[in-house]
């Protein structure tokens, strides 16, 4: 059955964005929240336990993901998430960032494949009665390798495989290689969910008819317009009255939570730089918004914006 998730964003759909984006506008079976990274200390860092509390998380439907190469880290984290009741945990083999990789996590795991095994064997042995899905890219620099790595994958029960098909040295750039996603759905029983490019109601049907029995996982689309998969599951796109109370809630909450304005605007500009796809004209703003010294500037150049925007669509 096709189904739509959200895909983990670092810094852009975190719990508050969560909690605004599935109140007003739904459409996703399923959040998959951006990567906690458990380590030696067995303890979770502050911004971690927030993203996996249950009443900031409260009726969303949140599958935390892990970003490690230590089975015991692994099992440990998932069995605090399973503490405060998620029941399918996800692991990142697909994070490109050099930081990541240097230390072997993330893609760096997909050149890694003797350490993938370790990791998995550790995880599948340790956690027989929890779903674990897994979301990775197709190989460290060339698409030949996914062969051998889906072939890896699939010795484990992967409740749900994401595929991004692109490998770790384009990082984002190029595009991503629907044909790839294609053989996998004809050579593999996993489970699917398909991610990367779907922007547009028109991509989320396209990916619909051609893959029924899959999933589509959005990222960087869903930033743009909060509404897409409210479109995708037939409902309207967002009014402009909305995308203005999206905004103005989601920086209520990081006004209240963040002390200063420099986080503030920081979360601000991250959004912006996808948001402001969903109007037309916005290179004013946008200079505004990235000049904005402090939130007293941010909100008129805001403000003035909202009362000459228009939508892109
Ligand atoms: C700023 C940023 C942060 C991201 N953070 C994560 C993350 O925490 N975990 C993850 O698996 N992928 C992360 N991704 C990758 C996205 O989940 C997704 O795979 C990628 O954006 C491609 O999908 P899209 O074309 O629908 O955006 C991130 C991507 C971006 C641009």
């Amino acid at each position: 059955m096709l189904e739509w998730y959200a895909a983990p964003m670092e810094g852009l759909t975190g719990w508050r964005w969560r909690q605004v984006q599935h109140e007003m506008f739904g459409g996703a079976a399923l959040y998959v929240t951006p990567f906690v990274s458990p380590n030696g200390n067995f303890s979770f860092q502050r911004k971690e336990l927030e993203e996996l509390d249950p009443e900031r998380n409260r009726g969303i439907p949140v599958v935390p993901q892990i970003l490690t190469n230590r089975a015991e880290y692994f099992v440990w984290a998932a069995k605090e998430c399973r503490s405060r009741g998620w029941a399918q945990i996800d692991l990142n083999l697909g994070c490109p960032s050099g930081t990541v990789t240097g230390k072997n996590k993330g893609a760096g795991l997909l050149r890694q494949p003797e350490l993938l095994r370790q990791l998995l064997d550790g995880i599948f042995d340790a956690l027989p009665d929890m779903k674990i899905s897994v979301k990775t890219r197709i190989g460290w620099e060339r698409a030949e390798e996914w062969p051998a790595l889906l072939a890896l994958l699939e010795t484990y029960p992967i409740c749900r495989l994401t595929v991004h098909p692109r490998v770790r040295t384009q990082f984002y750039k190029g595009a991503a290689d629907r044909e790839v996603f294609r053989w996998t759905a004809e050579h593999t029983a996993l489970p699917l969910c398909y991610n990367g490019d779907v922007t547009t109601v028109r991509d989320l049907r396209e990916m619909g008819e051609t893959f029924p029995d899959d999933a589509v996982m959005v990222g960087r689309g869903l930033v743009a317009d909060p509404s897409l998969l409210r479109q995708a599951t037939g409902g309207p796109a967002a009014s402009l009255e909305e995308l203005r109370e999206f905004h103005d809630r989601l920086y209520g909450l990081y006004c209240r939570d963040f002390s200063g304005d420099v986080p503030v605007l920081h979360h601000m500009r991250e959004l912006w730089n996808y948001f402001s796809r969903s109007f037309r004209e916005t290179d004013t703003l946008l200079r505004q918004v990235r000049k904005a010294g402090d939130c007293r500037a941010y909100e008129t150049a805001v403000r003035q914006f909202f009362y000459d925007a228009e939508l892109s669509h």
